[in-house]
Parts: structure tokens; C-alpha cells; sequence
């Protein structure tokens, strides 16, 4: 945003190709519908020009820009074309409905292509570069051209062909990184040689196009940027041919955190980056990796314990950016396997507990065998956990060990040992299933009777790891108790449940029952 705080800094136009570049990737074509939400995305956030398609390509895509041109109220909508008449006429046809239009014509520039695919020489292609901008300068003020596969061009041809371009009246100069090879040391002396070497460069902003075939393409574009660039051509999510474009929510982020670093500014309300994805990945059906920058479901999520603890104390200890700058609304420190005692202290203020130091400790250990076991540990676990835990505080019998064997048509057996007032017992019962048999144990230790009233399972989470809920109810001597646990194993939550109920029927028993229960 200019702000005061850019007023020492360079402003740097954001040039969206997620209709253009980003649907050229394999299976992310967007229908007219989904290209307008789109582009509506993209001009609320402020990005400079919308690069909208690629009008010759087919009806569709001359109707797409058509429409979006129509549609769009602040941003520039660029039409891409080749070094062809009938292309740029097409281009040219497209982007007239726009408030701002640009005709964005290209051609190759590297001794492959133009051996391979163009089978132009250099003076040939000297003179398509010519003639196709001016032919697209006849047509609209605002023309960018762009010279295909740039950095693998040798430097003096490429300056040639810069130079007739903005000769012939280019107002943006792009050189496009296209099969994403170049590193960014080597992108920046390209831009600075380009820039302090080509007469009248400073009659056009030169642009960056970077594809991330090695992973570089935000280095480069800000590679580019240093070394003169003043716009950058990039994608949401990175979306684009083979590996991608450079990420527009990586570039304008990295701009706005490392302003101290880079003193250049954009005009993108960055609150707006992470809906913009959302609408991307929906419209190109391409999924955001988890641990993707800025966007991703990780990008403001901590699981250890170390950095969950730092969180709580001061975010900035493991956030070089809030989550509300991108338009997430929180932090979020999800419960795991790495997760320590005081993250899982702040997860049971929110969700209501405040617990004593031993109940809080025998929680945290429970917590910690669960999340070895199981790979989400949801709010309801923990809920399950500590009500279970809470819940069986004073019990007098205690689960130490369970075996039970199971046969198809033959034994079910439960090899128990339980605590009874703190001395160990152990039995061994069969019953006509493992629950039966473990029920049956239970009694046995117990040496107590209880009728049965009521035996449910149901599962505390979805997956096949998900906590099984058991709840026991128990009717002994006129009095009813009810018993519940949540274990990962369906058996054990069972025993443990049963358990839970039968200790409560025995406090409700009181004084009474002191002294019944064998030793
Ligand atoms: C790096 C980039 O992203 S470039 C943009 C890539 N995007 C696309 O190609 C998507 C849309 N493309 C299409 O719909 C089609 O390829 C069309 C309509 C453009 C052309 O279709 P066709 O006429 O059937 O040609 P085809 O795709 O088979 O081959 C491309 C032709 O364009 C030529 N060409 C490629 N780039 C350029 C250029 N910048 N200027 C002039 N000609 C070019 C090729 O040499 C080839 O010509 P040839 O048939 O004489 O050998
Ligand atoms: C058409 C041009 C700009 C392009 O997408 C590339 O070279 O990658
Ligand atoms: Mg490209």
C-alpha cells in the first residue's frame, strides 16, 4: 500500500496470469463462470493488470476476456499473442472492452527455439519483433512484449531484440525465465545488463516471468526486481505450466515482511491473499499442499511443543508474519505427538478444564500415549480424555493389563489384572465374546455382580483411528451408575468404561460396601 511507511520504497506492479499461465496447467481449465469470480478476486485485492487469456487459443477463451474485461473495474486485462497479425487483431479485439487494456505479445528469442520451433534466423526474428509491435501499438497505448525463453538468449542478441521492441513503442518490456532454468545471481546480471545497456530502456517497466522447473521462481522474480524489474508476472498458488509460476502470495508477501531488505511495495491488500487461493484452488480444482507458503493449511499452524511453548509466550518467537495480514483468521497450535504441557494446558483452558497438578499430569500422559497412537488428536479426544480422567478419580479399582483372545467359533478370553485398593489382582474368564469375557473378568476381580443395563460403543472422532467411545451402565442392589471411556481400542474402552461404572455403584454404596471388595 503507499503508505508513508513505502514512501522511501519503489513501487512494483503485480501482473496476475492465473487465467492465462496458471490454466495452461494440465487439468486446471476454469469455466467462464469460474474466470469471472476469478478476476473478481484478483481486482478487489488490487493486483495492476490481469492477464486474462489468450484470445486466438479458441472462441471460449476470446469470450473469457471478453467477459472479464467487461467485468473488471480497477485492474488492467491483458490478452495474450503471438508474433502473429491475426493473433494481436484478436488480442486487440478482446481487451477493447476493458477500462485499461494491453495487448501482450511474444516471441522467441533463444537459439533452441528458434532453431526448433520458430525455424526463424535472428535478423528474422529482429524484424517479426518490429512489425508485431507496432501492429499492436496501432491497435491500444498499453502493449507489453515479451521475449520467449529469455534467459537462455545470448545477452547482445537479447539486447537487440529489447531494443526494437520499445523502438517499435512496447510500454513493458517482459523476459521470461520460461522453462524455469535460470539461478538468481545469474537473473539479476541479465536485468541489470539488459537495463543499463539498451538505449531508451526507461521508456518501459521491465517485467519478471519466472516458472519454478527448479524451485526458484520467487528468488528469481526478486532477483529481477533488485536489479532494476519493476513488474512482476506471477500466479496464486503458484498455479501454472509444468512446475508453476512464481507464487503472487509468496512475491507480495515477501515484499511486504522484508521491506527492510528490498525497499519495494506493492499495491496488493495482502488480508485478501488467503481467499483468493481458497477461489483459486476451487476454480482449478488443484488442491494447496499443506505446508505451502503463506497459503497452506501449515503455514500458521505449530505441533511442537518448543514452538507451541514460544507461541504462547510471544507469537513473533515462530511467525515472521500474523495470520490476519494474509486473511487467516488465527494461529492455530494443533495437538500432537510433538505437543508439550503448555500447549496442552491452553487447548484445556479453551475447552473449559481447569485441572489440579496430579489430575493435570496424569491427563498430560495419556494425552501424550494417545497422540503416539493415533494421527489426529481432535478437541473431542481431548474432551473425551479428560472427562474419562476426571471421571475416575477416587476409584478403587483400576485397570493394569488386559489380554484377550478371541477365536472364531471357539474361546473368547480375558487375562486381567486390576488394582483393587491398590493391591494387584489378576483372573482369567472366559465369555461368549472378547466383551462378555472381558465384563466377566471384571466381576470376577471384582467379586461383586452387577446387572448390565446398558452396553454402547460409538466412535469419538471419523477415521479408522478414531477413539471408540464406551458407555457401561450398571444396576447393583437398586442403585444405577453409569461409566464412560474413550480409548483408541474398542476393547479397552469397553473394560474401561465398565470399570468406571462399577466403581461409581460401589461409592455409591458408601461405607457399606468398604471391606465387601476382595484384597
Ligand atoms: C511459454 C508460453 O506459455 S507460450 C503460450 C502457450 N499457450 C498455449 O499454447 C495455449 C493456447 N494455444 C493454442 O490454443 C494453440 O497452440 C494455438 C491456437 C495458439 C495455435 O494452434 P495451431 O495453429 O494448431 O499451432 P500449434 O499449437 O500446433 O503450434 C504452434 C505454432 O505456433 C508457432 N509459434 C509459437 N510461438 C510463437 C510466437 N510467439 N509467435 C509466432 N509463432 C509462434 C509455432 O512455431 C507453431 O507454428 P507452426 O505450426 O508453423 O510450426
Ligand atoms: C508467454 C510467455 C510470457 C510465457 O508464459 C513464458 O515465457 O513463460
Ligand atoms: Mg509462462
Amino acid at each position: 500500500m503507499s503508505t508513508s511507511a513505502n514512501s522511501n520504497k519503489e513501487r512494483v506492479f503485480i501482473f496476475d496470469t492465473t487465467l492465462r499461465d496458471g490454466e495452461q496447467s494440465p487439468g486446471a481449465t476454469m469455466t467462464l463462470e469460474e474466470k469471472l469470480q476469478v478476476a473478481d478476486a484478483l481486482d478487489e485485492m488490487g493486483v495492476d493488470i490481469i492477464e486474462a487469456g489468450f484470445p486466438i487459443a479458441s472462441v471460449g477463451d476470446f469470450e473469457a476476456v471478453v467477459a472479464v474485461a467487461k467485468q473488471v473495474k480497477n485492474a488492467t486485462v491483458a490478452g495474450l499473442a503471438r508474433a502473429i497479425s491475426a493473433d494481436i487483431d484478436r488480442a486487440g479485439e478482446a481487451v477493447r472492452h476493458a477500462k485499461k487494456g494491453r495487448i501482450h505479445t511474444f516471441v522467441s528469442t533463444s537459439p533452441i527455439h528458434l532453431a526448433h520451433q520458430m525455424k526463424k534466423t535472428e535478423d528474422e526474428v529482429i524484424e517479426i519483433i518490429a512489425r508485431t509491435v507496432t501492429q499492436a501499438r496501432n491497435l491500444i497505448d498499453d502493449v507489453e512484449w515479451s521475449g520467449m525463453d529469455a534467459t537462455r538468449t545470448p545477452i547482445d542478441f537479447l539486447k537487440r531484440c529489447v531494443e526494437t521492441a520499445i523502438k517499435a513503442g512496447a510500454t513493458t518490456i517482459n523476459l521470461p525465465d520460461t522453462v524455469g532454468y535460470a539461478v538468481p545471481e545469474e537473473h539479476f546480471r541479465m536485468f541489470k545488463s539488459i537495463i543499463e545497456g539498451v538505449p531508451d530502456a526507461d521508456k518501459a517497466i521491465f517485467s519478471v516471468h519466472c516458472h519454478d522447473d527448479l524451485g526458484l521462481a520467487v528468488a528469481n522474480s526478486l532477483a529481477g526486481v533488485a536489479a532494476g524489474a519493476r513488474q512482476i508476472e506471477c500466479t496464486i498458488n503458484g498455479l501454472g505450466e509444468r512446475a508453476g509460476n512464481a507464487a503472487l502470495e509468496e512475491v507480495v508477501m515477501a515484499l511486504r515482511t522484508r521491506g527492510d531488505a528490498m525497499p519495494f511495495y506493492t499495491e496488493v491488500e495482502s488480508t485478501h491473499l488467503a481467499r483468493a487461493s481458497k477461489i483459486v484452488s476451487a476454480a482449478s480444482n488443484f488442491p494447496v499442499q499443506y505446508n505451502k507458503a503463506i497459503v497452506g493449511k501449515n503455514a500458521f499452524a505449530h505441533e511442537s511443543g518448543i514452538h507451541q511453548d514460544g507461541m504462547l509466550k510471544n507469537a513473533e518467537t515462530y511467525e515472521i508474519m500474523t495470520p490476519a495480514s494474509v486473511g487467516i483468521k488465527e494461529t492455530t497450535l494443533v495437538m500432537g505427538k510433538h505437543s508439550g504441557r503448555a500447549a496442552f494446558k491452553d487447548k484445556l483452558k479453551e475447552l473449559g478444564y481447569e485441572l489440579g497438578d496430579n489430575a493435570f499430569q496424569e491427563a498430560f500422559v495419556r494425552f501424550k500415549d494417545l497422540a503416539d497412537r493415533k494421527k489426529h488428536v481432535y478437541d473431542a479426544d481431548i474432551v473425551a480424555l479428560v472427562d474419562d480422567e476426571v471421571g475416575s478419580v477416587g476409584d478403587r479399582i483400576r485397570l493394569v493389563d488386559m489380554e484377550v483372545v478371541s477365536k472364531t467359533g471357539g474361546v473368547h478370553k480375558c487375562n486381567l489384572v486390576v488394582t483393587i485398593d491398590g493391591a494387584e489382582k489378576a483372573v482369567s474368564y472366559e465369555g461368549t465374546g472378547s466383551v462378555d469375557a472381558i465384563f466377566n473378568a471384571i466381576k470376577a476381580a471384582s467379586e461383586q455382580d452387577p446387572h448390565l443395563v446398558l452396553y454402547a460403543v460409538d466412535g469419538v472422532t471419523g477415521g479408522t483411528d478414531a477413539q471408540a467411545s464406551a458407555h457401561v451402565r450398571l444396576e447393583m442392589n437398586g442403585r444405577i451408575a453409569s461409566g464412560n471411556a474413550a480409548e483408541p481400542d474398542t476393547l479397552v474402552a469397553s473394560a474401561r468404561a465398565y470399570l468406571n461404572a462399577l466403581n461409581r455403584v460401589m461409592i455409591e454404596r458408601g461405607a457399606a460396601a468398604q471391606g465387601a471388595l476382595a484384597g
